[in-house]
């Protein structure tokens, strides 16, 4: 049967084989098995001055394997629309900031210093909570609390697929860890937090959004991070990667240190949701390894069908 003539739940299958797909099942309740976070310190907001605007490329329709992502979700809506935001101009300041401040090592140690765990302990609810009052400044489609977010994110995903509840539940706490900017979590500034993620210890690649702000990171200009491979090696594996540090990588640390029976295409969504330059823009593919590439198209069915808007096309 053509993926085409099947229905958004089927889709969500199409095209694996039953070894690939990701197994467990786990209903939404399971997520008050994920009991604590834990956490560091300080780090301060820097304001700048607002700079000009750039575009992105769209959604690709089609994985290597012929897995078919859907354009938009169960609502219609599709989204990144930089263009026509009057967000616009907060977003490229977080951007301008991330850019300029993510540095290899800036990155190591706010990574290390995170995975001590040892800031606070809630559960999922309650830290979903904190973020009733929290509007993500990089998101050029939504002003609402990130809450608000969650909750629609897991609504959408389990219209789209109703039988796949592991989607449900990695949807409603794919951007938990933006607890990071509450004071029980380190009050991280935005740049630490939200956005789009990208690789850190080699060279910034051309698709990453408003990648013009690199030029004023230290690394842009140091000789062991700025070659296409930098630090790494060719098909390492995205694990051995660092990535620049916010909410994604955190709410991996915190699901796996916590024990989470989520299939291991759940956590790769959490961790690498905002990785728009590999699962959208197809770069650092020479990071990748074989199951990083079998985990691809889980996330972008993910991102095309979680994103529920405040209005925004
Ligand atoms: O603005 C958004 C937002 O911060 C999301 O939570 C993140 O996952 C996206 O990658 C980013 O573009
Ligand atoms: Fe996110
Ligand atoms: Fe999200």
């Amino acid at each position: 049967m053509g993926v085409s003539s099947l229905t958004k739940a089927e889709i969500s299958t199409a095209g694996m084989s039953t070894t690939s797909r990701p197994r467990g099942s786990v209903g939404i309740l399971s997520m008050l098995c994920l009991p604590s976070f834990e956490f560091l310190s300080g780090n301060k907001m820097i304001a700048v001055e607002n700079q000009a605007l750039v575009s992105e490329n769209a959604i690709p329709k089609e994985a290597s394997d012929g897995f078919v992502v859907p354009e938009s979700n169960a609502f219609g809506q599709s989204f990144r629309d930089y263009e026509s935001t009057v967000r616009l101009s907060i977003v490229e300041n977080t951007y301008r900031l991330n850019h300029i401040n993510q540095t290899y090592d800036f990155v190591k140690r706010t990574r290390e210093e995170y995975a001590k765990l040892n800031q606070a302990e809630m559960s999922i609810w309650e830290a979903s909570e904190l973020l009733d009052s929290f509007v993500d400044e990089s998101d050029p489609d939504l002003e609402e609390p990130q809450i608000q977010h969650l909750l629609q994110s897991a609504e959408a995903i389990r219209k789209d697929y109703p039988n796949e509840d592991w989607m449900h539940l990695t949807a409603l706490i794919h951007d938990v860890g933006k607890v990071l900017y509450h004071s029980k979590f380190g009050s991280l500034p935005q740049w630490a937090v939200v956005g789009d993620t990208h690789p850190v210890g080699c060279a910034f690649d051309e698709s990453i959004v408003y990648h013009k702000y690199f030029k004023e990171n230290p690394d842009y200009n140091n000789p062991a991070y700025n070659t296409k491979l930098g630090v790494y090696s060719e098909g390492c594996g995205l694990e051995n990667v660092l990535m620049s540090w916010g909410h994604d990588d955190y709410m991996y640390m915190v699901a796996k240190a916590n024990g989470t029976t989520l299939p291991s295409a759940a956590l790769f969504t959490i961790r690498y949701h905002s990785f728009y330059p590999m699962h959208t823009e197809g770069a650092y593919k020479y990071l990748m390894n074989e199951e990083d590439r079998e985990n691809l198209k889980w996330v972008l069915t993910f991102n095309t069908s979680q994103k529920s808007s405040d209005g925004n096309p």
